[in-house]
């Protein structure tokens, strides 16, 4: 009796183990053998996939999109062929090679941005009223939202605010005017006694600073204040705080992370909005300090009657984009000149002759500083890590693959200027003298810093000057060394953050920074 009930048991455990077990690994098998092996060698001009047994990688792209990427290459032979990564909802075509890249930015007929647009306005909190309104094309009947003042070329809104920003920062008297307003703040921020925000101890007539709580604070501050004058810092003192937080944490909402996750981006995020919320409000005889795109973008939503919750949102997406770069890249530039002392005498003599009676030639040192500018171009390509996204509408081939509609297209920078075949052996390395060497190279394909195409960043002028800006203001006023280690020995050089997807220039990995000596002259 016994003995027939264990058998009986052992009958259905091994039955149960084959149904519930063994068919479902061999199912898996048979599935992984045919997606990952059989059908590509079927369809060759299909992108190849990275392999997955959990049919998505999303948590490997979050926890870090470089390693993923390089999976992907190794896997392709490095050839930077387009390959695929499947995520939660879609398939990402990863694009890598430079003539496919720029092959990318020229095929806007099959590859588009608005998409992706709406999905960014969405995250930034857009009302659904408004997400209607902002994509409406006007007709004869909209005459408010055609006037001659705002809108002659009869655009939607996005499109219109789009054109309002790139408007403001082309070469002429509105760039100007943002320009004068950042370099006046850098001037009354960097002298002696206000310094003490990034103090980090004092000795005998000088200071130990910290670099990237400098550059974090100086160029967040100037940036604010050339878009909203004083405004939003009457409304909340602490606003440049609150943008360096949120932009810290901006890849949650890029990404669109489940808010129950408590996530670090919603404390600062809803500072900002509150004090835009309180902004857009305010009779425009109160916003009088406000950049002109500023108010040209809040006439162009009263034409189109847009919420004051979605108008807080662009302002929110603008003031973003105009603090999502600088003060990162500001301190790699001034990082790489305080670890090599031969450039930075180069550079030194290069912006004092940009001074004259004690007023700083902007122009002037924007276009005869060849060592600065190597410096900025290569810690462009070294910490450039933007990931630009196109979603593809029909289907399209780009190099020899073939691109479905639906999906998305990323370009990540970093892997573009990371490229051998473009760079050489030491791609990898910080070497200012290949852009003195060959003075084209920040025109080479395989070098997009700043992106391409229709969203090609109508920044990068203003970003570069008020880089070489902050670098000729700090060096005329103080004397700076890089601060030695206990033991006398230069400090390990940072290296890169990589537990955050990356969005524009890197941040240096958590705990590293630049200690500098500083001393007035
Ligand atoms: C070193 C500094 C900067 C870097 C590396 C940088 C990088 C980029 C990149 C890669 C894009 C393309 C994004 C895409 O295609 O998805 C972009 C777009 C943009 N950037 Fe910049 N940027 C910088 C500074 C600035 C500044 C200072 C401003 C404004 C004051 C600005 C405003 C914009 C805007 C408005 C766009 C969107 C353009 C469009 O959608 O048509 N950027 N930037």
């Amino acid at each position: 009796m016994l003995i027939q009930l264990v058998s009986s048991a052992l009958i259905w455990a091994y039955k149960t183990s084959l149904i519930f077990f063994v068919l479902p690994i061999l199912l898996l098998l048979v599935w992984r053998l045919w997606r990952f092996t059989i059908r590509p060698w079927l369809r060759p001009l299909e992108p190849k996939e990275i392999p997955y047994w959990i049919p998505c990688h999303t948590v490997g792209f979050l926890r870090s999109s470089d390693k993923l990427i390089e999976h992907g290459l190794n896997l392709t032979g490095n050839n930077h062929e387009v390959f695929a990564v499947q995520t939660v909802d879609r398939k990402l075509y990863i694009v890598t090679d430079p003539q496919d890249v720029s092959a990318v930015f020229r095929d806007t007929a099959s590859l588009g941005f608005d998409g992706y647009l709406n999905e960014l306005l969405i995250s930034f909190g857009f009302t659904k009223a408004a997400i209607k309104k902002i994509w409406h094309k006007p007709s004869d009947d909209d005459e408010k939202m055609i006037s001659e003042t705002i809108n002659p070329e009869r655009m939607n809104f996005i499109h219109l605010a789009e054109d309002i920003f790139k408007r403001q920062l082309l070469l002429g008297e509105k760039m100007d005017r943002i320009r004068d307003d950042i370099m006046g703040t850098l001037d009354q921020s960097l002298h002696w006694r206000q310094l003490d925000f990034c103090t980090k101890s004092y000795h005998a007539k000088g200071r130990q600073i910290s670099l990237y709580s400098l550059c974090r604070f100086t160029m967040v501050e100037a940036a604010t204040r050339s878009l909203f004058g004083s405004h939003l810092h009457n409304i909340d003192p602490d606003v440049v705080d609150h943008m360096l937080s949120f932009g810290d944490h901006a890849w949650q909402v890029i990404f669109r992370l489940p808010t129950f996750l408590n996530l670090d981006v919603i404390a600062p995020r809803k500072k900002l909005m509150d004090a835009l919320r309180v902004f857009v409000q305010l009779p425009e005889s109160q916003r009088s300090e406000q950049a002109w795109a500023i108010k040209n973008v809040l006439d162009a939503s009263d034409s189109f009657d847009i919420d004051f919750e979605s108008r807080a949102c662009v302002l929110l997406l603008m003031f973003w984009a105009a603090n999502a770069n600088e003060h990162n890249i500001a301190f790699w530039v001034i990082s790489h000149l305080l670890y090599d002392e031969n450039l930075l005498e180069l550079v030194k003599r290069e912006t004092e002759a940009a001074w004259s009676n004690d007023t700083l030639d902007i122009n002037y040192l924007s276009a005869n500083c060849p060592h600065l500018e190597a410096a900025f171009n290569e810690a462009l390509r070294c910490y450039g890590g933007a990931v630009i996204s196109r979603k593809v509408l029909q289907k399209t081939v780009i190099g020899n693959k073939e691109l479905q509609p639906g999906h998305a297209i990323i370009m990540p920078s970093r892997q573009l200027h990371m490229n051998e075949s473009a760079w050489g052996y030491d791609a990898r390395q910080f070497d200012h003298t290949r852009f003195l060497k060959n003075r084209s190279l920040d025109r080479h394909p395989a070098f997009r810093p700043f992106g391409g195409g229709v969203t090609y960043c109508p920044g990068r002028v203003l970003a570069k000057q008020q880089v070489y800006g902050l670098v000729a203001i700090l060096f005329r006023r103080f004397d700076m060394k890089l601060a030695m280690g206990n033991n006398g020995i230069k400090p390990q050089f940072p290296g890169l953050d990589d537990t955050t997807p990356r969005l524009g220039i890197a941040d240096p990995a958590k705990g590293m920074d630049v200690m500098v000596d500083m001393w007035e002259k």
